[in-house]
């Protein structure tokens, strides 16, 4: 009896606790999803035209992109060290290859996609832009009335934001 207590605290204990230890690691490991950070992104409410003749530019994205054909706002996620307005000029280049001079933030939208990844996105208008929009990463592009905004594929993030718009909200008029 002696010899097996003594065999039992000298030398397995530890390593009964530390093998009792990795599989609660493991367990809970596997119960919680890795941290995700929050994506920033940028995107731009271009119009054009006054009143009932107004009108927005909107996007669709590649069919091999993640979430692919969803209509979209041009734009894009902040890089380290960018200010969201600085984003979405570098955005709107790579994109559409103009020079754009951002106006007011519209709204901001915070949404968690169901692969876990949670985006806030800073919608901004433009004051004016340079140069003829060309289509440099879209499956296609185009300008829709306001009030058709809700008849395009959106992606979910932007629900609520094209209903508002199609109501004649958030723009001033
Ligand atoms: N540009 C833009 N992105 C949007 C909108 N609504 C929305 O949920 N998003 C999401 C889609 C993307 O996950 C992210 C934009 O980043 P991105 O344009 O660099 O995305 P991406 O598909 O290239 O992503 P990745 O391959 O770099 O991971 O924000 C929108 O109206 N415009």
């Amino acid at each position: 009896m002696r010899r097996i207590c003594r065999v039992a605290t000298g030398g397995s204990l530890p390593l009964i606790r530390g093998a009792l230890k990795e599989s609660i690691r493991k367990l809970q490991g596997n119960r919680r999803p890795p941290p995700k950070t929050l994506r920033r992104v940028v995107a731009a409410i271009i119009v054009r035209g006054q009143a009932a003749e107004r009108e927005v530019f909107i996007c669709q994205r590649k069919a091999e992109q993640p979430m692919g054909l969803k209509w979209e706002f041009p734009g894009g996620k902040i890089e380290p060290g960018e200010t969201p307005e600085e984003a979405l000029v570098r955005e709107l280049t790579e994109e559409l290859g103009i020079t754009a001079t951002i106006g007011e933030l519209v709204t901001t939208v915070r949404h968690a996609y169901r692969n876990g990844r949670e985006i806030e996105i800073q919608f901004f208008t433009l004051s004016r832009w340079d140069g003829e929009m060309e289509n440099r990463i879209f499956e296609a592009m185009q300008w829709t009335p306001l009030t058709s905004l809700p008849g395009f594929d959106f992606l979910a993030a932007d629900l609520t934001l094209i209903q508002e718009l199609a109501e004649g909200k958030l723009l001033p008029q």
